[in-house]
C-alpha cells in the first residue's frame, strides 16, 4: 500500500542552512538548490516562518502551473494542512512569483523533464508528490524521468504521482490507478505503484450520476449523456471554445461522437460490472456523449438518459442514489434538479433531478423502450473535476485524511441528508 510506504517527508529548509552533498544523497543537495523556487531574499528571514504544521510537511511539485487546474491546485495546497508547495513550474512564468500562496514566497521555475528526474533522484526529501497538470500527450517524458529515477529509490523514498491528463486513463499496465475515490476507493487504498490517473471532469460526472443504476441497465439500449462545460475546462490555449467573443450568447456543441469522455465513461463504468450485471468485460458498457461549451466560466452540468430493464418509480431512484453515495462527502444526492451557478467554486458534485416517463413510474406496466431514468449531475469542472479530485487522490495515496485541505463546509442548500 502506498501509504504505508511514506513515512511523511522532511520539513523544507532553507538552501542557506542545508549541505551541498552530491545528488542522490539524503540532504537538500546541490541539484535541489539549482531548481529552488523560493524567492531569493525573503529565504530565512521570513518565508515559511508562519507556516508550521503539526506534521513533517509533504513536498508537491507541480508541473503546469500556469493552467487552470494548475492555479487551483496551488489555492488548495496553500490550505491544506500537510501538502507544501516545493517547486511550481510554468515555461511562461518562470521567474515571476506564485500568486494566492502564503505558505512562503515562491517562484515558478520552469523544470524540463530530466531536472524532474533529476530532483526525483533526491528522494522524499525533494519530493513527495508530482503533479502533472499539463496538456494531453505532453506528460510522458516527465513521467519516464520520474520512473526511471524511482527504481533507484528505496521504497519509503518513492514519490507519488497524479497525471490530470486522460493520458493514463486507459491504462492496461497495471501501474495507474484510477483517481475516482467514490467509485474506485478500494483499489486507489490498494495501489502500491503510486502512480494516479484523474478522471476528467465530464467523465466525473457522468460516471457519478451512472454507476447506481449500473445494476438495472437494459443491455439492449446505451446511456446518453448530454454535457454543458464552462469555457475554463477548455484550458488557456486560446481557441473558439474559450474565446469570450464566440461564446456570447452562444451554446457550441463540439466532438458529438467519440469524445475522449466518451470512451473513458464506458471504459471505467465497464471495471465497475458485476458478473451478473447486464454489462461487463464480456459485453464492455458504452455510453454516448455530447459535449457543449456555454459563455460561464466554471461549472458543468449533465443531463443523463439511462435505459433500464425494469421500472423504477422517482422514489426508488432517490433511495438508490442516496444508499449509493451514504457517507460520501463530496457526492450530495438533491431531490430537485441541481443547478450549475450553485455548484460553481464548490468542491462537491450533485446528483438529482430525477425523473422517469409518466407511465414508468405510475403502474410499473411501460414499454421496454419507455423504461429510463433521467437525472442532472453538476459538478466544478475544475474542483471535483480536477483539482479537488486530485488532492483527493493525493490523500488517500499518502495514507492521510481523504477529505483533508478540502473545504467541506458548503452543502447544498436543497440536499436530501
Ligand atoms: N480545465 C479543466 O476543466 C480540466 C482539465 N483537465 C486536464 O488537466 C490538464 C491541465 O488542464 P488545464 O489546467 O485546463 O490546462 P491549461 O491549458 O490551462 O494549462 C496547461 C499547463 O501546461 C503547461 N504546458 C502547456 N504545454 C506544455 C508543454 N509542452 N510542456 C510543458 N508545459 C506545458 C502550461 O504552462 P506554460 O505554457 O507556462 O508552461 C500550463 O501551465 C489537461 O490535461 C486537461 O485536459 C482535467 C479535468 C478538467
Ligand atoms: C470545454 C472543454 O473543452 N472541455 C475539455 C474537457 C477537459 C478535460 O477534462 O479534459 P481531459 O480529458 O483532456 O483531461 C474537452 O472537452 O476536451
Amino acid at each position: 500500500m502506498v501509504a504505508a510506504m511514506h513515512g511523511g517527508a522532511q520539513t523544507n529548509a532553507p538552501p542557506s542552512q542545508t549541505s551541498s552533498a552530491p545528488v542522490g544523497s539524503r540532504s537538500y543537495s546541490t541539484m535541489a538548490r539549482r531548481f529552488a523556487s523560493r524567492a531569493a531574499g525573503s529565504i530565512g528571514r521570513r518565508s515559511y516562518s508562519t507556516h508550521q504544521p503539526s506534521k513533517p510537511a509533504l513536498r508537491v511539485g507541480l508541473i503546469g502551473a500556469r493552467g487552470y487546474t494548475g492555479r487551483e491546485l496551488i489555492k488548495l495546497i496553500d490550505g491544506h494542512p500537510q501538502f507544501e508547495l516545493a517547486y511550481v513550474s510554468s515555461r511562461e512564468l518562470a521567474g515571476k512569483p506564485v500568486p494566492n500562496y502564503t505558505k512562503a514566497q515562491i517562484n515558478h521555475v520552469n523544470l524540463s523533464a530530466q531536472q524532474v528526474g533529476e530532483l526525483t533522484r533526491e528522494g522524499r526529501q525533494a519530493v513527495d508528490v508530482w503533479i502533472m497538470a499539463l496538456p494531453n500527450n505532453v506528460a510522458a517524458p516527465f513521467v519516464a524521468e520520474i520512473n526511471n529515477a524511482a527504481a533507484q529509490l528505496p521504497p519509503d523514498q518513492q514519490p507519488v504521482v497524479v497525471d490530470l491528463s486522460a493520458d493514463y486513463r486507459f491504462d492496461t499496465t497495471g501501474q495507474w490507478a484510477y483517481g475516482l475515490p467514490e467509485l474506485h476507493r478500494a483499489s486507489l487504498r490498494n495501489s502500491t505503484t503510486g502512480r494516479i490517473s484523474n478522471p476528467g471532469c465530464y467523465a466525473t460526472g457522468s460516471q457519478l450520476g451512472i454507476a447506481p443504476l449500473l445494476p438495472y441497465l437494459d443491455s439492449t439500449r446505451l446511456p446518453s449523456v448530454f454535457g454543458v462545460s464552462g469555457y475554463s475546462g477548455a484550458g488557456t490555449k486560446p481557441s473558439p471554445k474559450n474565446d469570450p467573443n464566440f461564446l456570447q450568447d452562444n451554446l457550441i456543441p463540439y466532438a458529438p461522437v467519440n469524445h475522449i469522455h466518451e470512451r473513458e465513461i464506458g471504459h471505467s463504468l465497464t471495471r465497475l460490472c458485476k458478473p451478473e450485471y447486464p454489462f461487463g468485460s464480456q459485453n464492455p458498457l458504452k455510453v454516448q456523449f455530447s459535449p457543449h461549451v456555454a459563455p460561464f466560466f466554471q461549472g458543468i452540468a449533465l443531463t443523463l438518459h439511462v435505459p433500464l430493464r425494469l421500472s423504477m418509480s422517482v422514489k426508488d431512484m432517490v433511495e438508490v442514489y442516496r444508499e449509493f453515495y451514504q457517507g460520501e462527502r463530496l457526492v450530495h444526492v438533491v431531490e430537485s434538479a441541481p443547478l450549475v451557478r450553485d455548484n460553481s467554486e464548490k468542491h462537491y458534485a450533485v446528483v438529482g433531478g430525477f425523473a422517469v416517463p409518466p407511465h414508468g413510474e405510475d403502474t410499473g406496466a411501460a414499454q421496454l423502450a419507455e423504461r429510463r431514468a433521467v437525472l442532472n449531475v453538476t459538478l466544478d469542472n475544475l474542483l471535483k473535476g480536477a483539482a479537488t479530485q486530485a488532492i483527493q487522490n493525493m490523500n488517500i495515496a499518502m495514507g492521510i485524511d481523504e477529505y483533508a485541505g478540502i473545504p467541506l463546509t458548503d452543502k447544498p442548500t436543497m440536499s436530501l441528508d
